[in-house]
C-alpha cells in the first residue's frame, strides 16, 4: 500500500541531513550567542538559519502545510497544533551543547496530521545517526530497527533527565527532589545528553530505560515521541495520565511499570502550556 506521507518523510530526512551539515560547519566557526527567556536559554544565528532553511524547503514542496518552529515561535509566530499537516521543527536541539561544543546536537523534525504524529526524524549530527519513525512501521537508526530495553527492574535501569533552563529556586528544588527520589530507589545511574530528542532516542535504542523532564517543548518531543513508541516504548504524563504533546511534561520509558514507578517519584509542576496563547486554548 502506498504511504500518503512517504514523500514528506523523505523530504524531512534530506532536510535534516542538510541542516546537520550546516550545524557541523558552524561548529568550526565562532558562534554568537543570544538569549531568549532567560540568560541560560540560548539561541544562535545557526538555530535561526537552519530553521529557515528547513521551512523554506518544505514550503516549496508542500505549500499548504503548517509549521511550529522553535525559533519562529520565539519570534512571535503562534504555536498552534491544528488538524492540518504540520511540521514541528527544532533546528538545533541542544543549543547549549552546540555553544560549548559538547558533542550531542540534533535536528528534530516531527510531522503531525489530526494532531497525531505521523513521522519523526531526529538527526544526531555529530554522531551522524539518523533516527526515523513512521507511525505503525517501526523506528530505525541509519536504517537498522530499534527496540527499547527489555529491563523490567527499575533498580537495574539508567534514567535520563535534564535540568532545563528554569532557574527559579522553587522549580530547581522540585527538580532535585525528583532526582533524589529516583536516584535513591536506587537506580544504576542518571544521565543527561543535553538534548531531549537524543535522550528519547537513547530510550528507543535501549541504552537507557527511561527519560523524564518537565519544561521542554513540543518541538523537542514531537519527532522523538514517535521514535520511542514505534520502538516499543511508552509515553506518559509525569503524573501518570496520558501523554500530551503540548503540556511540556513527559516520561518516555521502555515499559509501563518503569514509567509508573518514575511518575510516583516525580514532584510535578505545570509550566505554561505550549498552546496557552492559542485562540480557544485553556487558560
Ligand atoms: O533549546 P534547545 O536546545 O532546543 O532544547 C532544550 C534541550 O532539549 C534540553 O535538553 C532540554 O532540557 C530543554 O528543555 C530544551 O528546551
Ligand atoms: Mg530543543
Ligand atoms: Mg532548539
Amino acid at each position: 500500500m502506498t504511504d500518503l506521507w512517504q514523500d514528506a518523510m523523505d523530504h524531512a530526512v534530506s532536510a535534516a541531513r542538510g541542516a546537520g551539515q550546516v550545524v557541523r560547519e558552524a561548529l568550526l566557526e565562532d558562534r554568537m550567542v543570544m538569549v531568549k527567556s532567560s540568560s541560560v536559554d540560548l539561541v544562535t544565528q545557526t538555530d535561526q538559519k537552519v530553521e529557515q532553511l528547513i521551512i523554506q524547503s518544505v514550503k516549496e514542496k508542500f505549500p499548504t502545510h503548517r509549521f511550529i518552529g522553535e525559533e519562529s515561535v520565539a519570534a512571535g509566530e503562534p504555536c498552534v497544533l491544528s488538524d492540518e499537516p504540520t511540521w514541528i521543527i527544532d533546528p538545533i536541539d541542544g543549543t547549549t551543547n552546540f555553544v560549548h561544543r559538547f558533542p550531542f546536537v540534533a535536528v528534530s523534525i516531527g510531522f503531525s496530521v489530526n494532531k497525531q504524529v505521523e513521522f519523526g526524524v531526529v538527526y544526531s549530527c555529530l554522531e551522524d545517526k539518523m533516527f526515523t519513525a513512521r507511525r505503525g512501521r517501526g523506528s530505525f537508526c541509519n536504517g537498522d530497527p530499534l527496540q527499547v530495553s527489555d529491563q523490567k527492574a527499575i533498580k537495574q535501569s539508567i534514567i535520563a533527565t535534564e535540568f532545563g533552563s528554569d532557574r527559579d529556586p522553587e522549580v530547581v528544588d522540585k527538580i532535585f527532589s525528583s532526582l533524589r527520589n529516583i536516584l535513591c530507589i536506587p537506580v544504576h545511574g542518571i544521565r543527561s545528553a543535553g538534548t531531549a530528542a537524543i535522550n528519547m532516542c537513547l530510550v528507543a535504542s535501549g541504552c537507557v530505560e527511561a527519560y523524564y523532564e518537565i519544561g521542554m517543548h513540543v518541538w523537542d518531543l514531537a519527532a522523538a515521541s514517535l521514535i520511542v513508541s514505534e520502538a516499543g516504548g511508552v509515553l506518559m504524563d509525569v503524573e501518570g495520565g496520558p501523554f500530551d504533546l503540548m503540556s511540556r511534561r513527559v516520561i518516555a520509558a521502555n515499559n509501563r511499570t518503569i514509567a509508573e514507578r518514575i511518575s510516583g517519584e516525580i514532584q510535578a509542576y505545570a509550566p505554561a502550556r505550549d498552546d496557552a496563547a492559542a485562540p480557544g486554548a485553556d487558560p
